[in-house]
């Protein structure tokens, strides 16, 4: 008989929160991740934690209920759960659920006043879903309140109503946010926004029009 072994997903979000803290995107503390199990729980990191050095005891499980169902003596659950509860309720198909801390995220989130970050039409937007011809695609920004209660409240507001063209979200100067169907689809997610976010800053600096038709 064969037996399959089932990997223990904090094993890929701890790989996964070490390359981030390489690139600059999880530094110290910053950033938390989750990844969902079979009975809708997910694992998330407890807070305060060193992303690039996580171990597996640097996890709490929230049962689907909103439960701390598993966690090491005297670890709390990332202070942005609640923001990763949201997520999960309004895209139940979501797997996994990334929150770094980049300096472009964050330049980029000054870039503009409004609510929302228009995206270049970039060939990479495929990469996040956008499969049009010179896509006219935003991404939702959200203010950076003290209370992340506050934050998690006005995502789903929004989102609930008005779903984004791509899994992401910013907090100004804060972080961004992405969901998917798995930890490699966020991974992946992360490393094309910082791409495009390179790009935009690359562009406001050198005075492009990075939205007209060429
Ligand atoms: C220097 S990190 C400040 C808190 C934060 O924004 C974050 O992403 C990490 O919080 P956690 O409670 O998940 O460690
Ligand atoms: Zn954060």
């Amino acid at each position: 008989m064969t037996s399959i072994t089932i990997a223990d997903p904090r094993l890929q979000l701890i790989a996964n929160a070490r390359y981030f803290y390489q690139q600059g995107w999880m530094l110290g503390t910053a950033g938390n991740l989750s990844a969902c199990l079979p009975d809708r729980s997910f694992w998330i990191t407890a807070s305060g934690k060193s992303k690039g050095e996580l171990l597996l005891s640097d996890f709490v499980r929230i049962a689907a209920d909103g439960r701390v169902e598993a966690s090491a003596s005297n670890s709390q659950p990332s202070a942005e759960t609640s923001i990763h509860q949201v997520i999960y309720r309004i895209f139940p198909e979501s797997q996994a659920c990334y929150h770094i801390h980049s300096i472009e995220g964050n330049l980029v989130s000054r870039l503009v006043t409004g609510d929302s970050l228009p995206l270049p039409p970039l060939e990479m937007l495929k990469g996040l879903g956008v499969w049009q011809e010179n896509p006219r695609c935003v991404m939702p920004i959200f203010r950076n309140h003290l209370a992340v209660s506050q934050i998690a409240a006005d995502i789903e507001q929004r989102l609930t109503v008005q779903p984004p063209q791509i899994p992401a979200l910013l907090i100004r100067d804060h972080g961004i946010t992405v969901w998917g169907a798995s930890a490699e689809a966020c991974r992946n997610y992360i490393e094309l926004l910082e791409y495009i976010f390179r790009y935009i800053v690359a562009a406001s600096k050198l005075d492009i029009n990075t939205h007209s038709e060429q």
